[in-house]
């Protein structure tokens, strides 16, 4: 079966009964905002943590709130849900239902940088350019 049939398959299984204005009204204790690197969080799969946008999202008490059932969230837990966020509801606000779930960032890969700078020996100048030629300079 197509993955995208196989997600909406899945969602019809019942949610509780609970919806997105419940999820929206309910509080959370504000989480402190740390970075992560993409490896990190596909070891907090167990703890529910999904990557969006390059913000890292703690899904465990949205999950029974989702719409589409948890099911559908749980082979993309510790995994970036960007793309496939945008296959199957791309209109959804997001960031203002996860607003809640936010624990941290994204870090930039140094590690690839490092590797980058070691293979060329070491980091490069910028060319060497002609600088333009004053006014006074100018033959008449
Ligand atoms: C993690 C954060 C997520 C949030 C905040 C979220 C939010 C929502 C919302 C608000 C709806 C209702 C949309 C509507 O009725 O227009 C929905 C439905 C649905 N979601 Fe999610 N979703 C999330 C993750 C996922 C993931 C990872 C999948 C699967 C890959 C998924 C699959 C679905 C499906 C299949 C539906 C039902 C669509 C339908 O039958 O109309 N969602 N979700």
């Amino acid at each position: 079966m197509h993955k995208l049939r196989q997600i909406k398959e899945m969602s019809k299984q019942p949610t509780n009964g609970k919806n997105q204005s419940v999820w929206l009204s309910y509080n959370l204790p504000p989480q402190e905002i740390k970075k992560y690197t993409r490896k990190e969080v596909r070891k907090h799969k167990g703890d529910n943590w999904v990557i969006f946008k390059n913000k890292v999202y703690d899904l465990t008490h949205y999950l029974q709130y989702h719409p589409g059932g948890q099911d559908t969230i749980i082979p993309y837990l510790g995994k970036d849900i960007t793309r496939v966020i945008k296959s199957v509801h791309g209109w959804v606000n997001m960031e203002a239902l996860l607003r809640k779930c936010h624990i941290g960032d994204i870090t930039l890969n140094t590690n690839y940088l490092d590797h980058n700078n070691e293979k060329s020996g070491k980091t490069k100048s910028r060319p060497v350019t002609p600088s333009r030629l004053r006014f006074s300079e100018v033959k008449k």
